[in-house]
């Protein structure tokens, strides 16, 4: 199929080709340069209010999965922080590699980590999130490193629902899950205006990259999701970079 992916004929160095956006000014992921990156002093601290109950679903989307949120009132927010208003949590995603040297979209000074978390928020000041989605100010993702050490309990929540949603487009119900539980203790960041690092690509990002990771052990990034017909290709084989 002609869908975009991260293999040989449909990954990133082939998106500008059906997604003019990839040749913007404001592309994401990028390399964080901490010795560039300055403090600014008008940034207020991120104000992140998550309601533990409002989780709805797990979905495989065939690149990915991703835990959707019901965001049809302020019960999940993002406050403070780059932002003006208030962002609603619409889901939350993660970016994985074939090994636990690579797999995250963001690097530091050039570093590379097995995973990424993305919670992804829509401003309200849009009716909805299909309306910000392509806004200049429209979305606020947060991203979490994930780096290997001690198991992460709060994950294997996340990890165990993935053993029903092993076909692309399968989703299953996935209540009170509080995601507040699997940021980190600082709240500490780096932000830039960028876009979604996937097709469409749309430059409608204020990126809030958390400098404290999370921690997942080897085994859990090993979580076997075998290369199904139409699936999220398991992590033994997936083609992320
Ligand atoms: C396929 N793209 C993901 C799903 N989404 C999506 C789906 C449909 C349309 C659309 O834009 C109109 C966006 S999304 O906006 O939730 C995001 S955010 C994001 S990331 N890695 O930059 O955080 C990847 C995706
Ligand atoms: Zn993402």
């Amino acid at each position: 199929s002609n869908a975009w992916g991260y293999g040989p004929t449909n990954g990133p160095d082939t998106w500008a080709e059906r997604f003019p956006n990839a040749k913007g000014p404001r592309q994401s992921p990028i390399n964080i340069v901490t010795k560039e990156a300055h403090f600014d002093p008008s940034l207020k601290p991120l104000q992140i209010k998550y309601d533990p109950y409002n989780s709805r679903d797990i979905l495989n989307n065939g690149q990915s999965f991703q835990v959707d949120f019901v965001d049809d009132t302020d019960s999940s927010t993002l406050t403070g922080g780059p932002i003006c208003g208030t962002y609603r949590l619409n889901q939350f995603h993660f970016h994985w590699g074939a090994s636990d040297d690579r797999g995250s979209e963001h690097n530091v000074d050039g570093a590379q980590f097995p995973c990424e978390l993305h919670l992804v928020h829509w401003n309200t000041k849009y009716s909805s999130f299909g309306e910000a989605a392509d806004k200049d100010d429209g979305l606020a993702v947060i991203g979490v490193f994930l780096k290997i050490g001690a198991p992460n309990p709060q994950l294997q929540k996340v990890l165990d629902a993935l053993d029903f949603v092993k076909m692309k487009g399968k989703q299953t119900a996935f209540s009170n899950f509080d995601a507040k539980i699997l940021l980190p203790h600082s709240m500490d960041y780096w932000t830039y205006e960028g876009s979604l690092t996937t097709p469409p690509l749309l430059e409608s990002v204020t990126w809030i990259v958390l400098r404290e990771g999370i921690s997942v052990s080897s085994v859990q990034m090993g979580v076997e999701v075998p290369q199904q017909k139409n699936g999220v290709p398991g992590r033994g084989t997936i083609q992320h970079q």
